[in-house]
């Protein structure tokens, strides 16, 4: 029997990011190999170049929305989306021991938890100064380091142990049900089977900029029943008021529905990039919309070839 091949994941490191838990809820985790890594770039230029077999990155939260680093270095291409990974996220304050609430005047931590901790941050220590950190273990790090110019980090409970600080308060997010969503990354391939229960993820880029343009990309959706689950506008980069629309969506590109939506907009925009199908990770299968079933695109395919043959 062959032993099961070994796969390296890179992820937003350094240890005891939440990043880092994602990935632990991965199955088959004995056979993976985490690399951390300092930025979300270069966990997915790890993958891009080959040193890594895939990425683990945030993309998209429950508070803030999505994280615009993944959503551009994603539209940028060669990557595909294999796994989502839900994670509910609940933050804490760490310092190193000794230090009391009231020392805390510098605080470091990763954006997201700053915005979802902000309340907290604001009724607790309306003084302190927040700077913002690559990663919330990568703040914690820092305020554990000899001579620290920070007093405390916002970061995971769990990464306190792991870089030896006390818990000064926990749970301090604004909102308990924060949830955030990360993704596996790997190079592109064809895409895993349809599951019954799947999320398809894509970038368009509009042709050129006129009136009714995003209503043109929502209606190859809307007429063949497929709901959106995410739709943000992120610069192209190539100028002033140029964008792409970032957009998942529910359903597996080998369904009939989702594949004709695909190719509808293949035909109304400039670019569209496929960022893979792959199954949702709350599992929630979906009603259809009466005709827009498989075999409803079947049928109706079937009745126009009739017609074509003068045979209907
Ligand atoms: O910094 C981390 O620990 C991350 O994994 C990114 C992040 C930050 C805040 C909420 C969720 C994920």
């Amino acid at each position: 029997m062959t032993e099961a091949a070994r796969v390296r994941y890179a992820y937003l490191g350094p240890a005891g990011t939440f990043t880092e838990a994602a990935l632990r809820t991965l199955p088959h985790l004995d056979r993976i190999d985490p690399e951390p890594c300092a930025t979300v770039p270069a966990a997915l230029d790890a993958v891009r170049s080959g040193t890594a077999d895939g990425a683990v990155v945030p993309i998209e939260n429950s508070v803030e929305g999505g994280v615009p680093v993944t959503l551009d270095e994603l539209a940028g291409g060669h990557l595909m989306i294999t796994r989502e990974i839900l994670l509910p996220v609940s933050f804490a304050l760490l310092a190193r021991p000794g230090t009391q609430l009231a020392d805390c005047k510098r605080i470091s931590t990763h954006p997201h938890a700053a915005a979802q901790c902000r309340r907290w941050l604001a009724d607790n220590l309306p003084q302190a100064e927040v700077t913002l950190a690559s990663s919330t273990a990568a703040a914690a790090a820092a305020v554990a380091e000899e001579g620290s110019e920070f007093d405390a980090a916002v970061a995971p409970r769990i990464a306190g142990e792991r870089y030896r600080l006390d818990v000064l308060a926990n749970e301090i997010e604004d909102n308990a049900d924060a949830v955030t969503r990360f993704v596996l990354a790997t190079r592109p391939a064809a895409p895993g089977p349809m599951t019954g229960a799947d999320k398809t993820s894509l970038v368009a880029f509009i042709r050129d900029d006129h009136p009714g343009a995003l209503l043109e990309i929502l209606d190859e959706f809307a007429v063949r029943g497929v709901n959106l689950t995410r739709i943000e506008s992120r610069p192209t980069g190539d100028g002033i008021g140029r964008y792409n629309f970032s957009i998942d969506c529910e359903g597996h590109v080998d369904e009939a529905r989702v594949g004709e939506a695909l190719m509808g907009l293949r035909r109304v925009c400039a670019e569209v990039r496929f960022l893979g199908s792959y199954p949702r990770a709350d599992g929630a299968r979906i009603d259809l919309r009466i005709g827009t079933t498989d075999a409803d695109f079947r049928g109706a395919a079937d009745w126009l070839a009739r017609v074509r043959e003068g045979r209907s």
